[in-house]
């Protein structure tokens, strides 16, 4: 298919890796395998942990996924990841394998339940995190005025956030965003110092590119979404495996 995108391909990784050492920020659903039709039914590449763990040998370890999803998700669909990882938006991040998780809080046992009884209503799958909890419409989409107005009054009494993505929405912990997981993760070796590249496709991901960008690096738009904040553009996630190399 052509790439209707106005924004280019990013310049090759081993090019820009001649001019010195990068960090590589990648986002999962949407950037790493395909969108599905439910958060269970994604189609994760086989081997996928090998290639990331490869990809980060390449990148002196300087390698990170950074996602919606909680770190124990991840690692139930790709297995144990050998890089640096933020999970919930940015709200948990491990710095490496088998370091402890920094979470930035948990959301109260009340919203949990509350965002349970209205899926189990409407009939939307949802999922709890260790900060939020999600309701999805994408299989019943004629849910989701009602799904967005009853989340964010829910957000309004509990005084906490609201994140937007594709045919879902959150309740978070407020805090949690992927521009700062990208700034704590590049305080930390072997990330300091280095030009930060964020590979991601969706609006959460403005952050990580934003960051990114204010750090000397820059983001890549994947898919069909307009970026605000992105400077380079790849298609899907099979470009991404490309663009990458492995
Ligand atoms: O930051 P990401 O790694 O891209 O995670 C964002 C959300 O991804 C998942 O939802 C999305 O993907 C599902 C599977 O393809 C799809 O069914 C759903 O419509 C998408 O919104 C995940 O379930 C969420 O928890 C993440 O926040």
């Amino acid at each position: 298919m052509a790439d209707a995108s106005p924004l280019p391909s990013p310049p090759d990784l081993a090019g820009l890796l001649r001019d010195g050492p990068v960090s590589l920020f990648l986002d999962f659903d949407g950037t790493l395998v395909p969108i599905a039709a439910a958060p269970g039914a994604i189609a994760v590449p086989a081997g996928i942990g090998s290639s990331l763990a490869d990809l980060a040998n390449r990148l002196g370890g300087r390698l990170a996924i950074v996602s919606g999803r909680a770190i124990a998700d991840l690692e139930r669909h790709c297995g144990p990841l050998a890089n640096a990882c933020a999970g919930s938006h940015g709200g948990e991040v491990r710095l490496a394998p088998g370091d402890p998780i920094h979470s930035i809080g948990a959301v109260p046992a009340a919203v949990l339940h509350e965002v349970a009884a209205f899926a189990g209503n409407a009939g939307l799958i949802h999922e709890v995190k260790p900060l939020g909890a999600t309701l999805h419409w994408r299989g019943r989409p004629e849910w989701e005025e009602r799904a967005q107005q009853f989340l964010g009054d829910l957000a309004d009494r509990f005084a906490l956030t609201l994140k937007h993505g594709k045919c879902v929405a959150e309740i978070a912990v407020p805090g949690a965003d992927k521009g700062a997981a990208v700034r704590t993760i590049m305080a930390a070796e072997p990330f300091a110092g280095t030009t930060p590249v964020f590979i991601g496709d969706d609006v959460t991901d403005e952050d990580g590119f934003a960051a990114c960008t204010a750090m000397g690096g820059f983001g890549v738009a994947v898919g069909e979404r307009p970026s605000r904040g992105a400077r380079y553009h790849l298609a899907d996630p099979a470009a991404v495996f490309a663009w990458i190399g492995t």
